[in-house]
């Protein structure tokens, strides 16, 4: 037991003594029966897997099939992020804005203290330095997680680079390496001889940043976005406060990088809400001849102003954590490819009897497996295999078609970006803001249906500002504003242009009017050959869409009435949008920016209103 505050360096763990006197801290209030410095190595990984395994957390794969890989099923309670258990506690409640749960966050930290005291009883306490994006930054993002949780050491060493090498130069730095403090606690204590169970957790759930401290308090959940705080909690809610302060964007995007057959290169970025198509995206394989993507990123992008003018984009993380249901070899060969060599944790899928996993949308359905929820499943069972928001956690290394820029500390420059949603009626498959104050404008009142990837009811329209509804680690008012004023202070022939896309129409018989994955390389092809000048456009109330001519629909296996169904602008279906978006501004009074009101003002009027 090392838990006494005085302990020399070498016990300590580290020769940074903010960081030993932190830790020391925390194993004082929390009481593990040890400490353990996460490594990152491969003997640690072992280590740890085998004690999953021997725990029950971890089925370990066939080795033939997916080699160094793991299965893993969670509560039942404890499948998703829990939004309404996300709290943004600023000293001002005004500052955590209208979207955000508040609470002061000195009473937020008495409340949390009561339920850390003791709750790592019985169990390790793992130190897990960690870097968002790279060690070799200019100014590198370091974090410092400690959790009780074996799964969460081993998924962080999947997703962000971590263990010593990030330690020592921490310490080499010394008081100038700004870290991130992230506690992380399962809140499952055990009893003095208690038997563990296979996922512990805590019924009571709390996700807590505190964006002045730069500091984030995890509490009673094993799952993914709450509990691998180097993701959502950091890269995402804690960066976006640095980014408004220091006048750059951290942003749920993707990065993708698009050839074209004369061999120009683009990079594209894209935010869509969870559970709507990032990764698919930026992994995709183009239908059309000649145009070859490459990805550098599926869920995050830090966007920088580099010395020419441009937005530079890089991937702050070291894994894909991917949604599997509807994952296969037609609509993502390069994400199954990715999970194929192994070394991957896959939670709340099937487990196969021959030691593979499956999933729903899956190829070759096996005639019996183990359900997520540990029941006997086959193709004729009415319920799922697999939890809809069932995921995948790989190595972004394994990647064949990651591009090398990824490997760039300064990025990579952007010359458009997406925002999309998932809407079965009104908006169109693709439109062209008219400049980045317009753009702001269609990112700020992004609506899409709300999937499985948070608790709570699914296929609901909600505003999701950027897909950031719920990663803003601030007011979203000012948020806004910080966009506006990113374009305001910029060169705006260098701003990347602002597109609005929509693979999720769907027809008078409910099935998607756009086939999507591959496809929608027809897409990218039209907004590069906007940029370019190249393709035409018609000009609507809502921006610019494809002409039917512009859009490269050649090979396509659609009637041009499809085509134009889901290119179509009705303005009856957008003035019933109107409301909807007065409701949504309606909740930052004076915080929301002028120009989004004008905006709004301007669509109105041109929808005739
Ligand atoms: N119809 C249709 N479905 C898609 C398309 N792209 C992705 N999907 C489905 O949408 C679901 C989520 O896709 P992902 O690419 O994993 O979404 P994501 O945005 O990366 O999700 P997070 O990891 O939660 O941020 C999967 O079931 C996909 O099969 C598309 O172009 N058309
Ligand atoms: O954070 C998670 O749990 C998964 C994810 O990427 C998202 O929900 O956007
Ligand atoms: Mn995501």
């Amino acid at each position: 037991m090392t838990t006494d505050t005085t302990v020399a360096p070498a016990e300590a763990g580290t020769t940074h003594e903010g960081l030993a006197a932190w830790v020391a801290e925390v194993a004082a209030m929390t009481t593990p029966d040890r400490i353990h410095w996460v490594t990152g190595s491969d003997e640690e990984w072992k280590e740890l897997t085998d004690k999953l395994v021997e725990a029950g957390t971890f089925t370990r794969l066939d080795e033939a099939k997916k080699p160094n890989s793991f299965y893993a099923a969670s509560s039942p309670q404890d499948v998703a992020r829990v939004e309404d258990r996300t709290f943004i506690c600023s000293r001002e409640e005004k500052d955590s804005g209208p979207t955000n749960n508040w609470m002061d966050p000195e009473k937020m930290k008495d409340l949390m203290r009561g339920l850390y005291a003791g709750c790592m009883k019985g169990r390790t306490m793992y130190v897990i330095p960690f870097v968002m994006g790279h060690l070799e930054a200019e100014k590198p993002m370091f974090g410092v997680e400690i959790t009780d949780s074996e799964y969460v050491v081993v998924s962080m060493r999947v997703m962000a680079r971590t263990g010593r090498k990030v330690l020592d130069r921490i310490e080499e730095l010394g008081d100038a390496a700004n870290y991130v403090p992230a506690l992380h606690s399962l809140g499952a204590p055990l009893g003095d001889g208690e038997q563990d169970v296979a996922w512990p957790c805590n019924e009571e759930k709390y996700i807590v940043q505190f964006p002045e401290e730069r500091t984030i308090w995890s509490y009673g959940s094993g799952y993914g976005g709450n509990a691998l705080l180097g993701k959502k909690c950091y890269s995402l809610r804690i960066a976006s406060v640095m980014a408004r302060d220091e006048g750059w964007l951290a942003e749920h995007m993707l990065i993708l990088k698009l050839i074209s057959p004369e061999q120009q290169v683009y990079y594209v970025a894209a935010a869509f809400p969870s559970a709507c198509g990032k990764t698919n995206l930026a992994m995709l394989e183009p239908t059309i001849p000649g145009w070859k993507v490459e990805t550098l990123g599926d869920d995050i992008a830090w966007m920088r102003f580099g010395k020419d003018g441009r937005l530079y984009a890089v991937n702050p993380e070291f894994g894909f954590f991917g949604v599997a249901p509807g994952t296969n070899e037609h609509t993502n060969p390069n994400a199954m490819k990715t999970i194929n060599k192994g070394n991957s944790v896959f939670t709340n899928v099937a487990l196969t009897d021959d030691g593979d996993v499956w999933w729903e949308g899956l190829e070759n359905p096996p005639a019996h497996a183990t359900s997520w929820k540990g029941e006997d499943w086959t193709p004729d069972s009415e319920e799922l295999s697999s939890h809809p928001n069932s995921r995948y956690c790989t190595p972004i290394e394994q990647c064949d078609i990651l591009a090398e820029e990824y490997a760039d500390p300064a990025g990579v420059p952007i010359s458009a970006i997406l925002f999309g949603g998932r809407r079965k009626t009104t908006v169109p498959l693709v439109t062209e803001s008219r400049d980045w104050t317009h753009g702001t404008f269609m990112g700020a009142t992004l609506s899409s249906e709300t999937t499985a990837a948070a608790t709570g009811q699914v296929g609901v329209v909600r505003r999701d500002p950027m897909a950031m509804l719920p990663f803003i680690g601030y007011n979203a008012g000012d948020y806004f504003q910080h966009w506006i004023n990113i374009g305001k202070d910029a060169d705006a022939t260098k701003l990347p242009r602002i597109f609005y896309v929509n693979w999720f129409r769907r027809d008078d018989e409910g099935d998607f009017l756009w086939p999507g994955f591959g496809e929608n390389s027809r897409v990218l092809k039209w907004v590069i050959e906007r940029l370019e000048g190249k393709a035409a456009a018609v000009e609507t109330p809502i921006g610019h869409v494809p002409t039917p001519e512009s859009l490269d629909i050649e090979g396509l296996d659609m009637t041009p009435e499809q085509v134009q169904a889901a290119l179509k602008v009705d303005p009856e279906e957008w003035k019933a949008e109107i409301p909807q978006i007065e409701e949504w501004f309606a909740k930052f009074g004076d915080q929301l920016p002028t120009q989004l009101q004008i905006e709004l003002d301007t669509l109105k009027s041109r929808l005739g209103l």
